[in-house]
């Protein structure tokens, strides 16, 4: 890392997902796992569920993200609370544009980002950000297509496991519909959820009632995280999965899935693509002081 004693940084969320943005136009910054977790910490530091970075494409480390840099100029660089790295965040996509926009590194209503699963398209519709979330998939889809599930998930509290969806969004899902009886309020996700077989790079795990027709509830246990308020590619599986239960191999109307933090708009496109939309909120701007972290 280039000598920084000090470090700029903007708080900002997507339905109360919170993550800490840090502009690294220069690309000059050595983001590690610790100076994530430390940068994350609600006690010690400034607080998020991840860390989001703001770096030329063209920088980045990986061949394969620079590849991206003709169409999206800027990377979201993104880890989670914990330090690990994570393919994607769909809330972070919509605060990552939110932060391009103020800050004048895009300008138009639409353009491209490049992400690690990817190139998402962004649309500004007023106060709302549209994602498009790329291709998804089933990962064990002939499983999936005999079955309904492919996994089960044993929650603490709750004797039998339930069963469960894979969904990848580009970073990986797993769907549990919540058996009738079972109140969604009262899990307890201060632990992990256990889910069999065990994801090889590990999973986030989201629970959902249906609310309604095309509305469902969720609650999420992040991958390097634990609980969240919400989870941008865990509302779009938990929709998916939902939709595909429901017999359909693609949504055919759009889904409105409310989280702890708000509500998220889920919408099927063309080529098995998915949008995300909803608010992205920049709420504080400030310096830290790299040594008292
Ligand atoms: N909150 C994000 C997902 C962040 C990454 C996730 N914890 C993982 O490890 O895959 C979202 O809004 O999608």
């Amino acid at each position: 890392m280039a000598d920084m004693s000090e470090l700029r940084f903007t708080k900002g969320h997507g339905t109360e997902n919170d993550f800490v943005v840090v502009p690294d136009v220069d690309a000059r910054l050595d983001l590690d796992a610790d100076l994530t977790r430390r940068l994350a910490d609600r006690h010690a530091g400034v607080g998020g569920d991840g860390v989001i970075r703001v770096v030329p494409t063209a920088a980045a480390i990986d061949e394969s993200v620079r590849a991206m840099a003709d169409r999206a100029p800027w990377f979201m660089d993104y880890r989670n609370a914990d330090g690990s790295v994570a393919e994607m965040c769909g809330n972070g996509t919509r605060v990552f544009a939110a932060y391009l926009r103020r800050e004048g590194l895009e300008t138009a209503d639409e353009f491209e980002i490049a992400t690690r699963a990817g190139i998402k398209g962004i649309r500004f519709e007023g106060d709302v950000v549209a994602t498009n979330m790329g291709r998804w998939h089933l990962p064990e889809e002939e499983r999936a297509r005999a079955d309904g599930f492919d996994a089960l998930v044993h929650v603490v509290g709750h004797g039998d496991p339930w069963s469960a969806l894979s969904v990848d969004m580009g970073n990986p899902h797993t769907v549990v519909a919540l058996p009738e009886g079972v109140d969604l309020d009262g899990l307890d996700l201060l632990h992990v959820p256990e889910v069999r077989p065990v994801p090889p790079h590990g999973t986030n795990v989201e629970f959902v009632r249906i609310v309604g027709p095309a509305h469902i509830a969720m609650r999420v246990h992040e991958r390097g995280v634990g609980e969240t308020r919400s989870c941008g590619t865990g509302v779009c599986a938990a929709a998916l999965a939902t939709s595909f239960w429901a017999g359909e191999a693609e949504p055919t109307q759009d889904w409105t899935v409310d989280v702890p933090g708000g509500r998220l708009r889920v919408r099927a496109l063309p080529h098995h693509e998915v949008e995300l939309a909803g608010p992205a909120a920049l709420v504080a701007d400030g310096m830290i002081d790299l040594s008292s972290l």
